[in-house]
């Protein structure tokens, strides 16, 4: 995987300005930002039949640099699938704009369709046809000379794995094989920029690895920006940023690491021989107001430098006479993120929270509600 572009690359790039020491430094202002996707105010509203209006993408203000790995993340009906078919000039926006590969989707749809390439939620490959039909089909619907397509489609099939199906009919392709065989087809007219919505949906988890190592090989020897969707924490984990997405607003943005730094407290994790009398005990030893949970994991706490509170709180414990059988810390993950900023968890709907409320533990599955104490 590339480094990560980091915060002080992107920064760097949306603002220009704040480079500009003095006038030696005009070469560097000169250097215009290099994205490959940039929105301003983008709103996609759809008309319902009763009158209604929903407002699937409100006002999106979003910078992708070239060569970026970008994913988004949001709940189901949050706006990605949407703001995707704004930037492939598959959908005109309501208002705002938007810049992809430097072609603007409103005035220039046709060169944006041209230099992006698609992978969407449903195949858009023909079961019936051989993989290398539907890349051939493919590259010619894209312009490309019968030699060059063909020339294309043999490089494509071998860099995702397939050239020795190229003659297997593609309903006998395995599910992995398919979305293997999809980007090959979105990559085939070299794209600058590649959209993928969620492109493992469906795969099992080694699939789900594979379809990513080929994903990275074909980013690296193209340098396309890839633009992801996705529900999978692991997979946004790997990417350079990623945006949060809920009711059609980026309400977070950042790389992984930084947005996990800024929820700033670890998870402390208590196990003990009586969770309910360690509860209060943990209640009065840790720091006033934060709140403790219980659940069928044990007892548990959001607290900065969790690691340096094991030794105090397990003494306290064993000082009630309360034995602890295990204690961890466990930094923010990207889930603890998506909480909270949406206030549910990317894996479950659940109760909605205010945003900025302290991030809960979030209750293992099947565990039910986590019971909450205030510390005094
Ligand atoms: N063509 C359409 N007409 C009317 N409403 C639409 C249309 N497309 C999407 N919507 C609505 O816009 C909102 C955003 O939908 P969108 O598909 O962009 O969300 P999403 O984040 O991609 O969801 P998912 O993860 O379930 O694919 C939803 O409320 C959806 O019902």
């Amino acid at each position: 995987m590339r480094p990560h572009a980091g915060d002080d690359a992107h920064t760097r790039a949306t603002t220009p300005t704040a480079v500009r020491t003095g006038p030696d430094d005009a070469r560097t202002a000169a250097a215009p930002p290099v994205y490959a996707i940039s929105t301003r105010g983008l709103v996609k509203s759809y008309a319902g039949p009763d009158g209604s209006t929903t407002h699937a993408v409100r006002g999106l203000d979003l910078d992708v640099l070239r060569g970026e790995t970008y994913a988004f993340l949001g709940p189901n009906g949050a706006g990605k699938s949407t703001t995707l078919a704004l930037l492939c000039a598959l959908a005109r926006p309501t208002a705002g704009q938007a810049t992809v590969a430097g072609a603007d989707v409103l005035s220039r749809p046709d060169r944006v369709r041209r230099l992006v390439g698609m992978l969407f939620q449903h195949s858009a490959l023909d079961p019936d046809l051989t993989a290398e039909q539907n890349l051939y089909i493919h590259a010619r619907l894209y312009g490309l000379r019968r030699r060059h397509a063909r020339v294309r489609v043999t490089e494509m099939l071998e860099a995702v794995g397939l050239g020795d199906r190229r003659r297997f009919p593609v309903r006998t392709l395995s599910g992995g094989m398919r979305r293997r065989l999809e980007l090959a087809r979105g990559l085939l007219h070299a794209p600058e920029v590649l959209f993928l919505d969620e492109p493992t949906t469906g795969l099992d988890p080694h699939a789900r690895v594979q379809v990513w190592e080929y994903l990275r090989v074909l980013r690296d020897r193209h340098g396309s920006t890839l633009f992801v969707t996705t529900h999978y924490l692991e997979e946004a984990e790997h990417c350079d940023r990623l945006g949060i997405l809920d009711h059609g607003r980026l309400v977070a943005q950042g790389t992984p690491h930084a947005l996990k730094a800024a929820i700033g407290a670890d998870r402390v994790l208590l196990r003990t021989g009586d969770d309910a009398a360690a509860r209060q005990v943990v209640g009065r030893t840790a720091p006033s107001g934060l709140p403790v949970n219980l659940d069928s994991e044990g007892v548990s706490l959001r607290v900065p430098h969790g690691s340096a509170w094991i030794p105090r709180l397990c003494a306290a414990l064993e000082a009630h006479g309360i034995a602890v059988h295990a204690a961890s810390a466990t930094p923010p993950t990207l889930d603890d993120v998506f909480f909270h900023h949406t206030g549910r968890s990317i894996h479950a709907p659940g109760p909605h929270r205010t945003p900025g409320d302290p991030t809960p533990a979030d209750p293992a599955p099947g565990a039910g509600t986590a019971a909450t104490e205030e510390a005094p």
